[in-house]
């Protein structure tokens, strides 16, 4: 199977319109990937929070259209990444969109833990809560966007609900890169499943982007990386490699759940 990770630059000096226009010219390059993944909030920057609402789509807005066009035009499976959704009862969502090679969308994600503690998008923005998995021919992918990542506990459930390969959005800044790379591994060891992780580059609302998009395998071994500029990072991988790892070093089997809480003493 071969990815091709799309990391997108996102400066403030390229309008959202002419962005979209660009990265539906990148996919185009990718006819031939079986999936082409592209980064957390692309169109606006995910750290741009004064663009939030002057920026908000409908789900089938612009940017859904523009991306279900793409992904028919190159014949591909395309994780879209995110864009800012405006929802019908006007709540602002950080919401990753998965469409099929024919064009149709195969899943709407809204992210689940939002980033910036008291301010930007965790005060801006509604959480999903719904973990979302789509199968593909080759592998079920299992979706999580950026500050996501910090969060085991949801990429144990998506294994749970069958997935096998963990796909990534973000928009990470450079100041936090070490975690980037620390974080992707830890996913993929354990949960013996592979992980993709795309990032942006660029600096957007004075926030540099860590770019170093990454693959790791379900061994925890890095496969592929990309540098901190704009580019394609494309990678083979083999999905059946989740399986057999699961069989030789079974420690999935070995969790132990419903665990009894600490006795209070005294
Ligand atoms: N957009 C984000 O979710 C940023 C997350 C981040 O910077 C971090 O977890 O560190």
């Amino acid at each position: 199977m071969r990815a091709s990770l799309i990391q997108i630059a996102v400066d403030p000096d390229e309008s959202v319109k002419a962005r979209r226009g660009r990265v539906a010219s990148l996919i185009a390059t990718q006819r031939g990937a079986d999936l082409v993944v592209l980064p957390e909030l692309w169109p606006v920057g995910a750290f741009a929070y004064e663009e939030f609402e002057a920026e908000a789509e409908p789900l089938r807005g612009p940017t859904h259209e523009a991306m279900a066009k793409a992904a028919a035009d190159a014949g591909v499976w395309l994780y879209a990444g995110s864009f800012v959704e405006r929802a019908d009862d006007g709540t602002l969502y950080n919401t990753t969109l998965v469409f099929t090679p024919e064009g149709e969308r195969a899943a709407a994600y809204r992210k689940i833990h939002r980033f910036g503690f008291d301010k930007g998008e965790a005060v801006m923005m509604g959480a999903g809560d719904e973990l979302v998995t789509v199968a593909l021919p080759q592998t079920t992918i299992g979706l999580a966007t950026c500050y996501d990542l910090r969060f085991p506990e949801m990429f144990r459930g998506l294994v749970d609900a069958g997935a096998e390969t963990l796909v990534v959005a973000a928009g990470w800044p450079e100041r936090r890169r070490a975690h980037w790379t620390l974080l992707a591994q830890a996913r993929a060891v354990e949960n013996q499943a592979y992980v993709l992780a795309v990032g942006c580059a660029g600096t957007h609302a004075g926030v540099p982007q860590a770019g170093h998009s990454i693959v790791v395998d379900p061994w925890g071994e890095v496969l592929a990386q990309a540098g901190a500029g704009e580019e394609v990072l494309s990678v083979e991988f083999d999905p059946s490699r989740v399986a057999a790892t699961r069989e030789q070093f079974p420690a999935l089997k070995d969790r132990r759940l419903g665990l009894a809480p600490p006795a209070v003493l005294g």
